[in-house]
C-alpha cells in the first residue's frame, strides 16, 4: 500500500488558492519549482495548475468551505487584492504555462440556488468578482476554466439552458477574453466521465455522466456566443456507480476511487482534457457538528466519517481512494 500511495503522489493535481497568503508561499514556491524543473530540461515543461477560489460569501449554498472573506466586510475590494496578486506572479512567471480553474460552485450556485439568501445577497458580488479575475488573469500564458458544476448540477434539463445564459454573459461581459479557454466540470464531485450505465441515482437525468453534459452543454454555449473548451475533474470518478444515496450528496462520498490519470488524450474535440482539480484524500468539510462550519451534507450516511475541516488531509478517505482506484495503482 505504501509504494501504490507513494505512486499517487507522481499524479499532478491542482492548487487551491483558498486563502489570500497561499499566493505568496503555495503558488509561489511551485511557480519557482517549476521554472528549476524546466530549466533543467523538463520535457514537456511543467505548468502550474491552480484553482482560484477565495470569493466574498464563498460556497454560500453550503457550511463547509466558507472562506476568508465576506461581502459586509470588504470583501470585493479583498478579493480585487487577492487577483492582482495573482496576477502579479503569473507575469512574474510569464514563461511558465498556466492553467486556472476559476471558483468552483460560484456561479452554478446562482443557477440553481437564488432562492437561498446567501446566494441571491452575493449574486452581484460574485459576478463583479468573477469579471474582475477574468480580466486582470487575461494573460498570454493562461488558460482559464470557469467552474460550471457538474452533470448532477447544472446538467438538469431545467438547468442547462439558465447556465448557458449565464456563463454566456459571463464571458462577454469580460470582453470574450482570449485567456478563457472554458469550463471545468466535475470538480470536487465524482460523477462518470463516460458511464456504462445510468446510476439509480442519476435517475430521470438523460444527462448521466460528464460526456452527456459536455455534449449538451457545448452547443447552447455556442448559440450564445461562448465557444467553451472543458475539463473534466476524474480525481474521484474511478468507481461506478459511487456509494452515494442520493445524486445531491457531494460531501465525502462514500464508496469513491481514484479515476482517470490526467491527460489531453480525451477522444472528444470540445474535451481538452482530464484533470485531478480536487486532490483526492483533501477533506470535502467537517463531520462535527459543533464546528462553525459544519454542514450537515458531511453528516449523511453516505459520507465518510469522522471527517475533518475542508481541505484538510482526510487520511481514510485517501485510502478508500486508493483502495478503489480505476485503473489500479
Ligand atoms: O427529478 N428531477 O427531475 C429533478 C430535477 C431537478 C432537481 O434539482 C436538482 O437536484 C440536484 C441534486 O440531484 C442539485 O444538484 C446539487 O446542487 C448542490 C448545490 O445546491 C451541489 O452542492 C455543491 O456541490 C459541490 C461539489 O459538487 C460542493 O463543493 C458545494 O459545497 C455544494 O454546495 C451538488 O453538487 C449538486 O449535485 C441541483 O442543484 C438541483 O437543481 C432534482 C431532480
Ligand atoms: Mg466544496
Amino acid at each position: 500500500m505504501a509504494t501504490k500511495a507513494a505512486a499517487v503522489a507522481k499524479v499532478p493535481s491542482f492548487q487551491w488558492l483558498d486563502k489570500a497568503e497561499t499566493v505568496d508561499t503555495l503558488m509561489a514556491n511551485t511557480l519557482a519549482d517549476i521554472r528549476k524543473a524546466n530549466k533543467a530540461g523538463a520535457n514537456p515543461p511543467n505548468a502550474g495548475l491552480f484553482v482560484v477560489y477565495d470569493l466574498p460569501d464563498r460556497d454560500c449554498a453550503a457550511a463547509a468551505s466558507n472562506g476568508e472573506y465576506s461581502i459586509a466586510n470588504g470583501g470585493v475590494a479583498n478579493y480585487k487584492a487577492y487577483i492582482d496578486a495573482i496576477r502579479a506572479k503569473i507575469i512574474a512567471y510569464s514563461d511558465i504555462r498556466i492553467i486556472l480553474v476559476v471558483e468552483p460552485d460560484s456561479l452554478a450556485n446562482l443557477v440553481t440556488n437564488m432562492n437561498v439568501a446567501k446566494c441571491s445577497g452575493a449574486a452581484a458580488a460574485y459576478k463583479e468578482c468573477t469579471n474582475y479575475a477574468l480580466t486582470k488573469l487575461n494573460l498570454p500564458n493562461v488558460a482559464m476554466y470557469l467552474d460550471a458544476g457538474h452533470a448532477g448540477w447544472l446538467g438538469w434539463p431545467a438547468n442547462i439552458q439558465p447556465a448557458a445564459d449565464l456563463f454566456s454573459s459571463v464571458y462577454k461581459a469580460a470582453g470574450s477574453p482570449a485567456a478563457v479557454r472554458g469550463l471545468a466540470t466535475n470538480v470536487a464531485n465524482y460523477n462518470a466521465w463516460n458511464a456504462s450505465s445510468p446510476p439509480a441515482y442519476t435517475t430521470p437525468n438523460p444527462v448521466y455522466d460528464e460526456l452527456h453534459f459536455v455534449q449538451s452543454f457545448s452547443p447552447l454555449l455556442n448559440a450564445a456566443g461562448f465557444p467553451a473548451h472543458f475539463i473534466t475533474d476524474t480525481g474521484r470518478s474511478g468507481k461506478q456507480p459511487t456509494g452515494q444515496t442520493e445524486w445531491g450528496h457531494w460531501c465525502n462520498a462514500i464508496g469513491t476511487g481514484f479515476g482517470a490519470r490526467p491527460s489531453a488524450n480525451t477522444g472528444l474535440e470540445i474535451e481538452d482534457a482530464f484533470v485531478w482539480v480536487k486532490p483526492g484524500g483533501e477533506c470535502d468539510g467537517t463531520s462535527n457538528t459543533s464546528a462553525t462550519r459544519y454542514d450537515y451534507h458531511c453528516g449523511l450516511a453516505d459520507a465518510l466519517q469522522p471527517a475533518p475541516e475542508a481541505g484538510q488531509w482526510f487520511q481514510a478517505y485517501f485510502v478508500q481512494l486508493l483502495t478503489n482506484a480505476n485503473p489500479a495503482f
